[in-house]
């Protein structure tokens, strides 16, 4: 799996909860490449309130986990999340367009680094930190559901490891 020519990323998978168009329930998050990051714009409605007119902070986090799965897209690495950290800064506001930010800060072996920013206009709403582990084929057969064909060739063993890229707006 990897980036369209144009730069768009295609959904990890039509299921996927952040950005599966086949779900109902998802964020549907469209995102892309731009430079060495991805982008995804988002806006949350009445399904996704937490505080009366707030989104729920998982929701947020949620779409900043799906967020770096688009940075692995655009790696070419097949990881999972270990470990997800959210600074909540300002509250994200429902019908507001919501911008997300996401690269890979570090690597080091099976590790990823990954950071990641969402604003309202220039507000900056939350920001996030996680470690995703690289894993192979062997890890995703656990389910028994049937894997996305483009998955076999993205599911490669780790590769030499990555250069770190710069969070240049
Ligand atoms: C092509 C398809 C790809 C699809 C990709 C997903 C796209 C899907 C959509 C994306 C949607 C969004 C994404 C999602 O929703 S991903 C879904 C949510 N995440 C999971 O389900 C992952 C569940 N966890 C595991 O499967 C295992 O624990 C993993 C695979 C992560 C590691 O188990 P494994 O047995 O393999 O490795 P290890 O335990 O020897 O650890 C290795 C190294 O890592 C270090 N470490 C480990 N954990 C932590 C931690 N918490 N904090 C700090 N460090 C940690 C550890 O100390 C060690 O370091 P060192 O001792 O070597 O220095």
């Amino acid at each position: 799996m990897k980036p369209r020519a144009d730069g768009s990323i295609p959904p990890h998978q039509p299921n996927c909860f952040g950005c599966g168009p086949e779900n109902a329930a998802g964020l549907g998050l469209n995102m892309h490449v731009d430079r060495s990051r991805v982008r995804a714009d988002l806006v949350l409605d009445h399904r996704h309130e937490g505080a009366p007119g707030f989104a729920h902070g998982g929701v947020v986090a949620s779409a900043l986990d799906d967020l770096f799965g688009g940075v692995l897209v655009m790696l070419g690495r097949a990881a999972v999340t270990a470990n997800l950290s959210v600074d909540y800064r300002a509250p994200a506001l429902l019908g507001h367009r919501l911008r997300l930010t996401g690269w890979c800060a570090r690597s080091d072996g099976r590790k990823l680094h990954l950071q990641g920013e969402l604003h309202d206009a220039e507000t900056l709403v939350a920001e996030a930190r996680a470690l995703f582990i690289s894993v192979d084929g062997d890890h995703f057969q656990r389910s028994g559901a049937t894997m996305p064909e483009e998955w076999n060739r993205w599911l490669a063993p780790v590769e030499a490891e990555l250069p770190p890229s710069k969070p240049d707006i």
